[in-house]
């Protein structure tokens, strides 16, 4: 994870076929994460673990709720909303897993993320009922919450469905000393991969692995040849 600087996020809930599976398995991304916010099952996430298990590509399950936790990944990223009052996407759901699974949780193999959300319309939002109206003086504020109160390793910068701000992304790596910086949300275009990615370590992309695998392929060069900037 400290290296990856490009990754896929893969909806066990949506249709992929199998050569869009074996594009992104093998289009030189750091890793493959899968997870989503709605329908997620043991099922459907076992049956995509299957799959991409035949490639030799790092795999990690973002958990979003109980009932899809999984053993077999290489790793395993636990989100926690900042941007909400509702206590229960800030820890609640947490205690509960592992109240359920604590002895048998691989800690070493776990990275807790601290989600900051900017997308009202995106699913997730309206779980979490996040505040989503925030300034660039927020961001910086939650990405020193994240990283020097409570040390998280990682501050995850949400748009998810749409395009985001590069003044935000900016505004969250002012607050940043030792969390890595992802962000995720929209990216579709040469220009959006390059722009977020001189400020984010890790991009994240979803959603156009769904309607253009050939594009998503070419996020992974976009993203890899920018350098990163940690300064204005
Ligand atoms: C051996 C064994 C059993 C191994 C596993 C052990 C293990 C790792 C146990 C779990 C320990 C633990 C503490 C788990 C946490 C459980 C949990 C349910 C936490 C809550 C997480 C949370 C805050 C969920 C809210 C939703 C959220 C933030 C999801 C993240 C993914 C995300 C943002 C997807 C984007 O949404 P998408 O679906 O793409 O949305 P759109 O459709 O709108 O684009
Ligand atoms: O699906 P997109 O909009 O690419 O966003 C990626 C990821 O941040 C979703 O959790
Ligand atoms: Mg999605």
């Amino acid at each position: 994870m400290q290296k990856w600087r490009h990754v896929f996020k893969l909806d066990p809930n949506r249709k992929l076929s199998d050569l869009a599976l074996k594009m992104v398995c093998t289009s030189g991304t750091d890793a493959v994460i899968i997870g989503g916010t709605d329908g997620i099952t043991f099922e459907n996430t076992f049956a995509l673990l299957q799959r991409v298990k035949q490639y030799p590509i790092h795999c990690v399950q973002e958990i979003s709720n109980h009932s899809a936790v999984m053993p077999g990944f290489d790793g395993y990223l636990i989100p926690s909303v900042l941007n909400t009052e509702q206590a229960y996407w800030i820890k609640g759901a947490h205690f509960e897993a592992i109240q359920k699974y604590g002895h048998l949780i691989p800690w070493q193999q776990i990275a807790l993320q601290g989600y900051v959300i900017l997308n009202p319309d995106a699913k997730v939002s309206r779980l979490t009922k996040c505040d989503t109206q925030l300034t660039p003086q927020d961001i910086t504020a939650y990405a020193q919450l994240c990283d020097q109160l409570f040390r998280i390793p990682i501050f995850y910068l949400e748009y998810s469905g749409t395009y985001g701000k590069v003044e935000m992304l900016k505004a969250a790596r002012k607050g940043l000393k030792q969390s890595r910086l992802f962000y995720g949300g929209g990216i579709t275009t040469e220009e959006q991969a390059k722009d977020m990615a001189a400020w984010a370590d890790t991009i994240v992309v979803g959603n156009l692995i769904y309607y253009h695998v050939e594009r998503a392929m070419n996020t992974v060069k976009w993203v890899k040849e920018t350098p990163l900037r940690k300064g204005e």
